[in-house]
Protein backbone atom coordinates (compact mmCIF):
# COMPACT_ATOMS: atom_id res chain seq x y z
CA UNK A 1 0.00 0.00 0.00
CA UNK A 2 1.44 3.54 -0.68
CA UNK A 3 -0.52 5.55 1.84
CA UNK A 4 -4.02 6.74 3.24
CA UNK A 5 -4.69 10.21 3.70
CA UNK A 6 -7.95 11.37 5.79
CA UNK A 7 -9.18 14.99 5.93
CA UNK A 8 -11.85 17.13 7.37
CA UNK A 9 -15.06 15.91 6.39
CA UNK A 10 -15.98 19.58 5.15
CA UNK A 11 -13.86 18.68 2.22
CA UNK A 12 -14.59 17.12 -0.88
CA UNK A 13 -13.22 13.65 -0.52
CA UNK A 14 -11.36 12.33 -3.10
CA UNK A 15 -10.33 8.12 -3.31
CA UNK A 16 -7.88 7.41 -5.81
CA UNK A 17 -6.84 3.92 -6.43
CA UNK A 18 -3.10 3.58 -8.09
CA UNK A 19 -2.10 0.64 -10.04
CA UNK A 20 0.32 -1.83 -8.52
CA UNK A 21 4.16 -1.11 -8.23
CA UNK A 22 4.86 -3.02 -11.79
CA UNK A 23 8.44 -4.85 -12.53
CA UNK A 24 9.55 -1.49 -14.27
CA UNK A 25 8.05 0.94 -12.23
CA UNK A 26 9.54 3.00 -9.18
CA UNK A 27 8.14 5.50 -6.92
CA UNK A 28 10.49 7.84 -4.96
CA UNK A 29 9.13 9.43 -1.84
CA UNK A 30 7.02 12.29 -3.56
CA UNK A 31 5.32 9.89 -5.15
CA UNK A 32 6.43 10.51 -8.54
CA UNK A 33 6.54 7.27 -11.08
CA UNK A 34 9.36 6.72 -13.15
CA UNK A 35 9.10 3.63 -15.32
CA UNK A 36 10.91 1.83 -18.63
CA UNK A 37 7.53 -0.14 -19.41
CA UNK A 38 7.00 1.02 -22.62
CA UNK A 39 3.60 -1.31 -23.80
CA UNK A 40 1.87 1.45 -24.58
CA UNK A 41 4.20 2.94 -26.72
CA UNK A 42 4.35 -0.34 -28.43
CA UNK A 43 0.85 -2.25 -28.64
CA UNK A 44 0.13 -1.99 -32.43
CA UNK A 45 -4.20 -1.50 -31.26
CA UNK A 46 -3.00 1.52 -29.26
CA UNK A 47 -1.28 2.77 -32.25
CA UNK A 48 -4.29 2.36 -34.29
CA UNK A 49 -6.69 4.05 -32.02
CA UNK A 50 -4.08 6.96 -31.89
CA UNK A 51 -4.14 7.42 -36.01
CA UNK A 52 -7.94 7.27 -35.25
CA UNK A 53 -8.21 9.82 -32.64
CA UNK A 54 -5.90 12.43 -33.31
CA UNK A 55 -7.81 13.30 -36.21
CA UNK A 56 -10.70 14.32 -34.27
CA UNK A 57 -11.11 14.04 -30.72
CA UNK A 58 -15.02 13.91 -30.71
CA UNK A 59 -15.25 11.49 -34.10
CA UNK A 60 -12.28 9.55 -33.42
CA UNK A 61 -13.89 8.25 -30.81
CA UNK A 62 -17.04 7.47 -32.64
CA UNK A 63 -14.75 6.02 -35.20
CA UNK A 64 -12.35 3.63 -33.15
CA UNK A 65 -15.62 1.85 -32.05
CA UNK A 66 -17.13 1.46 -35.37
CA UNK A 67 -13.87 -0.03 -36.42
CA UNK A 68 -13.60 -2.08 -33.64
CA UNK A 69 -10.23 -0.89 -32.46
CA UNK A 70 -10.89 -0.79 -28.30
CA UNK A 71 -7.74 -1.97 -27.10
CA UNK A 72 -9.24 -0.72 -23.58
CA UNK A 73 -12.13 -2.94 -23.43
CA UNK A 74 -11.66 -5.98 -20.83
CA UNK A 75 -14.57 -7.61 -21.87
CA UNK A 76 -15.64 -7.77 -18.33
CA UNK A 77 -16.24 -5.83 -15.32
CA UNK A 78 -12.67 -4.35 -13.68
CA UNK A 79 -11.99 -6.41 -11.34
CA UNK A 80 -11.50 -4.10 -8.48
CA UNK A 81 -14.57 -2.77 -9.36
CA UNK A 82 -16.65 -6.05 -8.38
CA UNK A 83 -14.24 -6.37 -5.18
CA UNK A 84 -15.23 -2.74 -4.01
CA UNK A 85 -19.06 -3.89 -4.65
CA UNK A 86 -18.89 -6.71 -3.12
CA UNK A 87 -17.08 -5.64 0.07
CA UNK A 88 -19.86 -3.16 0.39
CA UNK A 89 -17.14 -0.40 0.06
CA UNK A 90 -18.60 1.81 -2.83
CA UNK A 91 -21.52 4.45 -1.90
CA UNK A 92 -25.22 3.80 -2.72
CA UNK A 93 -27.18 6.48 -4.38
CA UNK A 94 -26.65 7.45 -7.78
CA UNK A 95 -23.09 6.72 -9.79
CA UNK A 96 -21.75 7.97 -12.86
CA UNK A 97 -19.47 6.39 -15.33
CA UNK A 98 -18.07 9.01 -17.81
CA UNK A 99 -17.00 7.29 -20.58
CA UNK A 100 -17.95 3.96 -19.83
CA UNK A 101 -17.73 2.15 -22.86
CA UNK A 102 -19.20 -0.99 -23.34
CA UNK A 103 -20.35 -0.64 -19.37
CA UNK A 104 -19.14 -3.66 -17.70
CA UNK A 105 -18.59 -1.62 -14.67
CA UNK A 106 -22.30 0.30 -15.21
CA UNK A 107 -23.73 -3.28 -14.92
CA UNK A 108 -21.13 -4.21 -12.54
CA UNK A 109 -21.91 -1.59 -9.72
CA UNK A 110 -26.22 -1.20 -10.07
CA UNK A 111 -28.37 -3.18 -7.28
CA UNK A 112 -31.25 -1.71 -5.31
CA UNK A 113 -30.41 1.25 -3.78
CA UNK A 114 -27.70 2.20 -6.28
CA UNK A 115 -28.31 3.77 -9.62
CA UNK A 116 -25.82 3.80 -12.39
CA UNK A 117 -25.33 6.40 -15.23
CA UNK A 118 -23.18 5.32 -18.08
CA UNK A 119 -22.39 8.04 -20.06
CA UNK A 120 -20.25 7.79 -23.35
CA UNK A 121 -19.78 10.14 -26.39
CA UNK A 122 -20.33 7.49 -29.15
CA UNK A 123 -23.48 6.23 -30.48
CA UNK A 124 -21.68 3.15 -31.15
CA UNK A 125 -20.26 2.52 -27.31
CA UNK A 126 -23.80 2.90 -26.53
CA UNK A 127 -25.56 0.98 -28.29
CA UNK A 128 -23.15 -2.15 -27.84
CA UNK A 129 -23.26 -1.02 -24.42
CA UNK A 130 -27.54 -1.17 -24.04
CA UNK A 131 -27.05 -4.27 -26.24
CA UNK A 132 -25.10 -6.40 -23.73
CA UNK A 133 -27.20 -5.14 -20.91
CA UNK A 134 -30.44 -4.19 -21.78
CA UNK A 135 -32.05 -7.99 -20.51
CA UNK A 136 -30.18 -8.27 -17.09
CA UNK A 137 -32.29 -8.87 -13.86
CA UNK A 138 -30.82 -5.40 -12.41
CA UNK A 139 -31.51 -3.28 -15.33
CA UNK A 140 -33.98 -0.79 -13.35
CA UNK A 141 -30.84 0.09 -11.93
CA UNK A 142 -28.79 1.97 -14.33
CA UNK A 143 -28.88 3.64 -17.91
CA UNK A 144 -26.54 4.83 -21.19
CA UNK A 145 -26.23 8.07 -21.97
CA UNK A 146 -25.07 9.35 -25.16
CA UNK A 147 -23.41 12.32 -24.13
CA UNK A 148 -20.30 14.92 -24.41
CA UNK A 149 -18.70 14.51 -20.85
CA UNK A 150 -17.89 18.13 -21.22
CA UNK A 151 -21.41 19.64 -22.16
CA UNK A 152 -23.76 17.39 -20.75
CA UNK A 153 -25.79 18.87 -17.56
CA UNK A 154 -27.42 15.82 -15.46
CA UNK A 155 -31.30 16.35 -13.90
CA UNK A 156 -29.46 15.39 -10.50
CA UNK A 157 -26.29 15.16 -8.87
CA UNK A 158 -24.21 11.91 -8.02
CA UNK A 159 -22.76 10.22 -5.10
CA UNK A 160 -20.32 8.56 -6.43
CA UNK A 161 -18.43 9.49 -9.61
CA UNK A 162 -15.96 6.28 -10.96
CA UNK A 163 -13.34 7.31 -13.49
CA UNK A 164 -11.31 4.55 -15.25
CA UNK A 165 -8.99 5.14 -18.54
CA UNK A 166 -11.28 8.46 -19.05
CA UNK A 167 -8.99 10.70 -17.17
CA UNK A 168 -5.90 9.19 -19.42
CA UNK A 169 -8.52 9.21 -22.69
CA UNK A 170 -9.06 13.02 -22.52
CA UNK A 171 -6.50 15.83 -23.87
CA UNK A 172 -4.06 17.06 -21.25
CA UNK A 173 -5.91 20.53 -21.72
CA UNK A 174 -9.15 19.10 -21.00
CA UNK A 175 -8.10 17.77 -17.56
CA UNK A 176 -8.83 21.47 -15.40
CA UNK A 177 -12.36 20.92 -17.32
CA UNK A 178 -12.49 17.51 -16.77
CA UNK A 179 -12.24 18.37 -12.87
CA UNK A 180 -14.75 21.40 -13.06
CA UNK A 181 -17.13 18.82 -14.28
CA UNK A 182 -16.72 16.18 -11.53
CA UNK A 183 -17.51 19.36 -9.08
CA UNK A 184 -20.40 20.25 -10.62
CA UNK A 185 -21.62 16.66 -11.24
CA UNK A 186 -21.33 15.62 -7.60
CA UNK A 187 -23.26 16.14 -4.43
CA UNK A 188 -21.20 18.19 -1.44
CA UNK A 189 -20.29 15.25 -0.02
CA UNK A 190 -19.48 13.02 -3.18
CA UNK A 191 -16.73 10.79 -4.04
CA UNK A 192 -14.53 10.53 -6.76
CA UNK A 193 -12.93 6.97 -7.42
CA UNK A 194 -10.80 6.91 -9.96
CA UNK A 195 -8.49 4.45 -10.86
CA UNK A 196 -4.90 5.62 -12.60
CA UNK A 197 -3.23 4.15 -15.43
CA UNK A 198 -1.15 4.18 -17.12
CA UNK A 199 1.56 5.83 -14.80
CA UNK A 200 4.47 5.65 -17.11
CA UNK A 201 6.48 8.36 -18.96
CA UNK A 202 5.36 7.61 -22.69
CA UNK A 203 4.56 10.29 -24.80
CA UNK A 204 1.48 11.22 -26.58
CA UNK A 205 -1.52 9.41 -26.31
CA UNK A 206 -4.76 8.29 -25.79
CA UNK A 207 -4.00 6.88 -23.40
CA UNK A 208 -1.87 9.76 -22.18
CA UNK A 209 0.23 9.44 -19.34
CA UNK A 210 -0.97 10.37 -15.78
CA UNK A 211 0.46 10.90 -12.24
CA UNK A 212 -0.82 12.05 -8.87
CA UNK A 213 0.39 15.31 -8.93
CA UNK A 214 -1.65 15.07 -12.54
CA UNK A 215 -5.25 15.14 -10.32
CA UNK A 216 -4.15 16.61 -7.51
CA UNK A 217 -3.39 19.97 -9.78
CA UNK A 218 -7.03 19.93 -11.41
CA UNK A 219 -8.95 18.61 -8.13
CA UNK A 220 -7.01 20.85 -5.48
CA UNK A 221 -8.62 23.85 -6.84
CA UNK A 222 -12.03 22.56 -6.67
CA UNK A 223 -11.90 21.33 -2.80
CA UNK A 224 -10.97 18.05 -3.54
CA UNK A 225 -8.43 16.12 -1.16
CA UNK A 226 -7.45 12.52 -1.63
CA UNK A 227 -8.73 10.02 1.15
CA UNK A 228 -6.67 7.34 0.16
CA UNK A 229 -4.59 6.62 -2.50
CA UNK A 230 -3.86 2.65 -2.42
CA UNK A 231 -2.02 0.19 -4.94
CA UNK A 232 -4.88 -1.60 -6.83
CA UNK A 233 -4.01 -4.99 -6.03
CA UNK A 234 -6.11 -6.41 -8.35
CA UNK A 235 -5.28 -4.71 -11.92
CA UNK A 236 -4.90 -6.91 -14.93
CA UNK A 237 -1.91 -7.92 -15.87
CA UNK A 238 -2.07 -5.19 -18.78
CA UNK A 239 -2.41 -2.21 -17.05
CA UNK A 240 0.12 -2.66 -14.12
CA UNK A 241 1.99 0.72 -14.96
C1 LIG B 1 -10.38 4.45 -23.17
S1 LIG B 1 -12.10 4.30 -23.36
C2 LIG B 1 -12.60 3.65 -21.76
C3 LIG B 1 -13.93 2.93 -21.74
C4 LIG B 1 -14.30 2.29 -20.39
N1 LIG B 1 -14.14 3.21 -19.29
C5 LIG B 1 -13.49 1.04 -20.15
O1 LIG B 1 -12.58 1.06 -19.30
O2 LIG B 1 -13.76 0.02 -20.82
C6 LIG B 1 -12.61 5.97 -23.27
C7 LIG B 1 -14.08 6.17 -23.56
O3 LIG B 1 -14.41 7.55 -23.38
C8 LIG B 1 -15.31 7.93 -24.39
N2 LIG B 1 -15.18 9.40 -24.52
C9 LIG B 1 -14.14 10.09 -25.05
N3 LIG B 1 -14.37 11.41 -24.96
C10 LIG B 1 -15.58 11.55 -24.34
C11 LIG B 1 -16.36 12.67 -23.93
N4 LIG B 1 -15.95 13.92 -24.17
N5 LIG B 1 -17.53 12.45 -23.30
C12 LIG B 1 -17.97 11.18 -23.06
N6 LIG B 1 -17.27 10.08 -23.42
C13 LIG B 1 -16.09 10.26 -24.05
C14 LIG B 1 -14.89 7.14 -25.62
O4 LIG B 1 -15.91 6.99 -26.57
C15 LIG B 1 -14.48 5.80 -24.99
O5 LIG B 1 -15.56 4.89 -24.96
Amino acid sequence: MLRSLFFSPRIRRVAVLSSPLGPTLAMDNNNRSRTTDSSVQTNPRIQKLQQIVKTDASAGWEESWKQGVTPWDLGRPTPVILHLHHSGSLPMGRVLVPGCGTGYDVVAMACPGRYVVGLDISEEAIKKAKQMSSSLPNADNFTFIEADFFSWRPTDLFDLIFDYTFFCAILPEMRSAWAQQIQNFLKPDGELVTLMFPMDDHAGGPPFKVSIENYEEVLHPMGFKAVSIVDNELAIEARKV
